[in-house]
């Protein structure tokens, strides 16, 4: 296991100090050290499992060494979030842990590192978890909570005051639970283009259990499948496909209609619209910002029948002509505060101060796509994010009638709209629907 040590070490030291995406940078760390079934498996939980919980483990750290974990040298500080976590949440045996971490601290940083990693690595496995909690995060407070939880406390204030908004208050506890907690890989079998059962069986997996296009796998790598290779299916989140699939359903599409997807890239919801949009004969034009992204979108559209999905790089605020679109998405650039489970390091990267660019860019797009709407046409607001200043404040700013998402959302999952919430948008949660956060209104131009 000490070359998946390495690349557990190489992917956090990475994804802490140089900005990199520990899920974009992992599959090629364990192709270039030949690593796959159990090394494999062990290298990803160790370093996605050390990037999620490195708040809980600083706090172990700073008691068990008397320093506060910013001053020591990165290569030591990832060493020992490393080695906590094995000692603690992986059952690695506590002198294999501390001679691992001291060994790899000594060929990063030297002999005199080595023996601080040493006493400090001792001292950390001379609890288990249940008892450094009892040390470091005792009480109920919302700091107890953050280190608990190993969220930042502004995360966790946000997440408590969208729980709140959704008659939720109290689950903050069970909704941080879930965002430790590795998302199950989720298919879309883009309809027209796969069958769903056909996916399950490829795939070895089962029906997903809200919408009509979800395949969830039990194991394996989707990129192993003909059917992702091919696009006719793709990993998405469960609640991505259903918040994308509510638009396509408020209400039969008429051929010909024009439908817009404003911030298009990668493309996971563009492709299932296309692949929709295909079947009634309706044609859905592809926004994004980034050349880059865009080429993300032409990739995921593939399959979609010729003709149906045009991709272009342009700014969504200032595009397009009025009164254009009889259906709009627009799944806004976002705090990802909906998705934390997906990106081990993203929760310590943003800041709050993110939100005061993105909530401006979300308001701006908004009144954009007001503008590109069709009277009588019907614009979903998305983000991944249930935080209530990109969410409902965003859309309580805009001139359009809401519609009772609920019942969109209803028709797409087979369900009743009382399963929704309280209306009239809709806002799933991680620990309740096992989906990532995403937030759906749906708002109408009154036709003229
Ligand atoms: C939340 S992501 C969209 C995810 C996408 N809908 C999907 O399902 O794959 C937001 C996207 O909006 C793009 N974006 C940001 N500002 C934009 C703008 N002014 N115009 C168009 N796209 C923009 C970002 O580059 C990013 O790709």
């Amino acid at each position: 296991m000490s070359r998946a040590r390495d690349v557990a070490y190489a992917c956090v030291m990475s994804a802490s100090t140089e900005g990199a995406y520990a899920n974009l940078i992992m599959p090629s760390l364990l192709r270039k050290a030949g690593l796959d079934g159990r090394d494999a498996g062990f290298a990803t939980e160790l370093a996605y499992g050390a990037l999620r919980m490195r708040g809980l483990y600083d706090a172990i750290i700073a008691h068990a060494s008397r320093r506060d974990p910013r001053d020591l040298d990165p290569e030591l500080r990832v060493a020992l979030w490393l080695g906590a976590h094995q000692a603690l949440a992986m059952r690695v045996p506590p002198h294999a842990a501390v001679s691992e971490t001291v060994d790899q601290v000594r060929r990063e940083r030297g002999a005199g590192a080595a023996k601080l990693a040493n006493a400090v690595m001792r001292r950390v496995t001379e609890r288990d978890a249940e008892q450094w909690m009892s040390v470091v995060a005792s009480g109920t407070g919302r700091d107890a909570m953050a280190v608990r939880h190993s969220h930042p406390a502004w995360v966790v204030e946000e997440l408590e005051r969208a729980l709140a908004e959704d008659g939720r208050a109290g689950e903050i506890s069970a909704l941080l639970d879930a965002d430790n907690s590795p998302a199950r890989v989720t298919l879309v079998a883009r309809p027209g283009l796969v069958d769903r059962d056909d996916l399950a069986h490829e795939a070895g997996g089962e029906a997903g259990e809200y919408s009509p296009y979800a395949v969830v796998m039990s194991g394996g790598r989707p990129g192993d499948l003909k059917s992702v290779a091919d696009g006719t299916a793709a990993v998405q989140d469960e609640g991505s496909q259903v918040v994308a699939a509510a638009l396509a359903s408020v209400r039969e599409a008429e051929p010909g209609e024009r439908w817009l997807d404003m911030c298009a890239g990668p493309g996971g919801k563009a492709a299932l619209l296309g692949a929709l949009a295909a079947e009634h004969g309706a044609f859905l034009e592809a926004l994004e910002l980034h050349p880059h992204r865009a080429e993300l979108v032409r990739g995921s559209i593939k399959a979609v029948p010729d003709g149906t999905v045009t991709v272009r790089v342009a700014d969504a605020t200032d595009f397009g002509e009025d009164g254009a679109y009889d259906r709009i998405v627009l799944d806004a650039p976002c705090s990802g505060l909906g998705a934390l489970r997906r990106r081990p390091e993203s929760r310590w990267r943003r800041q709050p101060e993110d939100l005061e660019e993105l909530v401006p860019l979300q308001r701006a797009l908004l009144a954009n796509a007001e503008r590109l709407l069709a009277p009588g046409g019907v614009l979903a607001y998305i983000t991944c994010s249930p935080v209530v200043a990109e969410t409902r404040d965003v859309v309580a700013g805009s001139g359009l009638r809401q519609l009772d998402a609920r019942e969109a959302v209803a028709r797409v999952t087979g369900t009743t709209a009382r399963m929704w919430g309280s209306g009239p948008h809709v806002q799933l949660w991680t620990h309740v629907h096992g989906t990532d956060a995403m937030f759906l209104a749906l708002l109408e131009k009154p036709a003229s």
